[in-house]
């Protein structure tokens, strides 16, 4: 079997919570609260920034001239593409999308982005790719499972976001993301196999608490956060 594979049996547990979550299941019956979307949108704004700079990081620490452009296009691809099925929630909501920019993290958004910022300035680039990978594998089963259960048509309020994650361009970030997990496990080594499975459950952890943060507006304890400048 291969190492994603194993991954991805180990973690089928919560992939069937992402699933069955209520945001997740609202994008499916076209139904969500409009201060879910609002709150998603303006943590999934910031989390896109730091992934693109993970893949950065990861950039940084590539050998070959093939990794770089690789990391390069990927963050290409969320600067032009990623920011689509934004605009389908935004359009939706009827708030532009300028005003949910910038915005201070809740504290799931900020424990998965420090999450993956630490595997990126402490780990092997197996471990970047493992923290990374639950990001577009779990988005690319959502979409597969809403258009099965769901089979939306173009005028579904969320057919764009839907079709985005079930297309192939989805489908090739995570076939190329685990391809070079693979071939780095065959390297690895018993213990560092573990930080990788370690990191990759963590991700997927953080991607089924991301959608609660959501759905229920989750705020800092205090109420208060302190503004960046
Ligand atoms: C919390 C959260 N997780 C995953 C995605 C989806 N996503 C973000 S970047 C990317 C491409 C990876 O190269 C994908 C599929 C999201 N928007 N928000």
């Amino acid at each position: 079997m291969l190492f994603t594979e194993s991954l991805r049996e180990e973690n089928n547990d919560i992939f069937q919570l992402i699933f069955d979550h209520p945001f997740v299941k609202g994008i499916g019956e076209g139904d969500i609260s409009k201060e879910a979307i609002a709150h998603y949108i303006k943590a999934d704004f910031e989390y896109l920034n730091a992934f693109m700079k993970i893949y950065g990081l990861a950039a940084s620490k590539s050998s070959s001239r093939d990794d770089i452009r690789y990391f390069f296009n990927k963050m290409e691809f969320i600067l032009k593409d990623e920011i689509h099925p934004h605009h389908n929630f935004c359009e939706y909501i009827g708030v532009p999308y300028e005003s949910l920019q910038g915005h201070p993290l809740p504290p799931t958004a900020d424990h998965y982005i420090k999450h993956m910022l630490y595997h990126a300035h402490t780990g092997s680039m197996g471990e970047i790719l493992g923290a990374l990978l639950p990001c577009p594998w779990t988005y690319l089963e959502i979409g597969d499972e809403l258009m099965k259960r769901y089979q939306p048509t173009p005028d579904h309020p969320f057919y764009q976001w839907i079709t985005f994650y079930s297309d192939a361009r989805t489908r090739s970030t995570t076939t190329e993301m685990r391809e070079r997990l693979d071939n780095l496990a065959k390297e690895a080594s018993p213990s560092e196999k573990n930080r990788i499975r370690d990191a990759f459950r963590k991700s997927c952890e953080l991607e089924l608490a991301f959608w609660e943060m959501a759905y229920t507006c989750e705020e800092w304890p205090s109420g208060k956060v302190v503004k960046r400048i």
